[in-house]
């Protein structure tokens, strides 16, 4: 779907969230015309997962009792044939990557959003980091495009360089908006907001469209505003009003596609 699609759909999309950016999250789905609900309880899955357009599975606060509870929501999703999306916040970190790992073997996943430094850890490439923020160096088209035949998801890499990967068929957006990383939740938001884009298919385009959609939407804010606080806003009034014209002619302008 484009900008306009789910305007015109508003397509239900359900989080797991973690406890520090759901208002943000929730704000952003609201304001592209899609319907955001949270949920973290094990007796509402099924029935949330029928009536959800796509899913999104955040474990930026996960904790050891609710591994079981992620699993059996990426599992009631793809029986009832919802997109799920996973967002390894900070996966390097040991509890974490045992908690991934887990997941991984029994659980479901379609697409996997995160930064550089998370997408390197699913291909088993060394990527600097420090908590949740990417901070290395390294080819984000080789890091998608590994993680991707590894793990059999469409990967979206998030950066100064956005890149969208199913191991065959690669596009990526290299703009840098600095502002877009200096508030916190943005990648969270970017993961739910894909859940907008791919509910009525999983393609690459569709990712890239979302990633695009709110890139654009940062650039613009940006040139209103520099500071975080105020960008906040300003960013959440821009993915109010972005029309998918603009979003067409900043694709077309600057997405590649890699074979
Ligand atoms: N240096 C940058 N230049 C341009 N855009 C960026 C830059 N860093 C991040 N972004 C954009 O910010 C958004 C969030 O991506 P990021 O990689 O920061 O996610 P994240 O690390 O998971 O964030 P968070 O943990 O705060 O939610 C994406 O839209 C991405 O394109
Ligand atoms: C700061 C932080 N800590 C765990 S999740 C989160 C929000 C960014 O994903
Ligand atoms: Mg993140």
């Amino acid at each position: 779907m484009n900008i306009t699609d789910v305007r015109t759909k508003s397509p239900l999309v359900l989080t797991y969230a973690n406890f520090v950016t759901p208002q943000f999250v929730a704000n952003v789905v609201n304001v592209v015309g899609a319907s955001p609900l949270m949920s973290r309880e094990l007796a509402e899955f099924k029935e949330l997962a029928g009536i959800a357009n796509a899913v999104i599975i955040n474990t930026g606060t996960l904790q050891k009792v609710e591994i079981n509870d992620i699993i059996k929501l990426s599992q009631e999703a793809y029986q009832l044939g919802k997109p799920v999306i996973l967002d390894p916040v900070a996966v390097s970190v040991p509890f974490r990557s045992q908690a991934i790992t887990q997941f991984l073997s029994s659980g479901h996943v379609d697409v996997i959003r995160g930064n550089a430094a998370e997408i390197a850890w699913f291909a088993d490439i060394d990527f600097a980091s420090q908590g949740i923020d990417a901070t290395g160096k390294g080819d984000v088209i080789e890091i998608a495009q590994r993680a991707a035949h590894k793990t059999g998801a469409v990967i979206a890499l998030s950066g100064a360089c956005d890149v969208v990967s199913d191991g065959q068929y690669t596009q990526t957006l290299d703009i840098n908006v600095e502002q877009l990383s200096s508030i916190v939740g943005t990648g969270d938001a970017l993961s739910s907001l894909i859940g907008a884009f791919i509910a009525d298919g999983l393609k690459v385009p569709n990712v890239m469209n979302a990633m695009a959609t709110f890139k654009l939407a940062g650039q613009k804010a940006a040139t209103k505003t520099n500071r975080p606080g105020s960008f906040t806003n300003q960013l959440l009034d821009e993915l109010f009003v972005i029309d998918n014209i603009d979003v067409q002619n900043f694709m077309e302008k600057s997405v590649l596609n890699h074979g």
